[in-house]
C-alpha cells in the first residue's frame, strides 16, 4: 500500500478566518476542499515542505508555523499521514496559485463533510475551538 507523508497548513487571519482551495477534479480527493500542502519529500523536515508547498499552491511565505495535529489516515489505496500546521503570520496574500478555487471559510462554520474523510477530526477540533463571539 501507498504511504504518503503530507506537510498541510491551517492558514488563519486575525478575523479567524481560514484559507481553504480546491482540489483538483484530476487528483485524489477530487472537489473536495482542503488546507493547501503537499507531499514531504525525501530529505524535507514537514516545516520545510509546509513552506515550499505553501509557496507553490498559495503564493506565500510562511513566516510561523505552529503544529498541531499529526493524523494518520488509511484512504482504500493509500495510507496518508497529515501533519497540520497552524500558520498565522505570513508574507503576502493568499491566492489560488495553481488556478484552484480558493475561499475564506470562518473557524466555527467549518464543515466535515466538505473536506476528505482524514480531516473528520481537525475539523472537530477548529470548530470546538473556534471562538464564537467572533
Ligand atoms: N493538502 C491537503 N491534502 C489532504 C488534506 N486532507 C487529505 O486527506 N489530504 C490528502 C489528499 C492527498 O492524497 C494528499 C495530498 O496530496 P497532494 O495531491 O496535495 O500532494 P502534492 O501537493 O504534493 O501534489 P502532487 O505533486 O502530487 O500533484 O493528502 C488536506 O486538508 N490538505
Ligand atoms: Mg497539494
Amino acid at each position: 500500500m501507498k504511504q504518503l507523508n503530507i506537510a498541510v497548513g491551517i492558514i488563519r487571519n486575525a478575523r479567524q478566518e481560514i484559507f481553504l482551495t480546491q482540489r483538483a477534479a484530476d487528483s485524489h480527493m477530487a472537489g473536495f476542499w482542503e488546507f493547501p500542502g503537499g507531499k514531504i519529500e525525501a530529505g524535507e523536515t514537514p516545516e520545510q515542505a509546509l513552506t515550499r508547498e505553501l509557496q507553490e499552491e498559495t503564493g506565500i511565505d510562511v513566516q510561523q508555523a505552529t503544529p498541531l495535529e499529526v493524523i494518520e489516515h488509511r484512504f482504500d489505496d493509500r495510507i496518508v499521514t497529515l501533519y497540520f500546521y497552524l500558520v498565522e503570520q505570513w508574507r503576502g496574500e493568499p491566492y489560488g496559485r495553481e488556478g484552484q478555487p480558493m475561499r475564506w471559510a470562518r473557524q466555527a462554520d467549518l464543515q466535515a463533510a466538505d473536506f476528505p474523510p482524514a480531516n473528520a477530526r481537525i475539523i472537530q477540533l477548529l470548530v470546538a475551538q473556534a471562538n464564537p463571539a467572533v
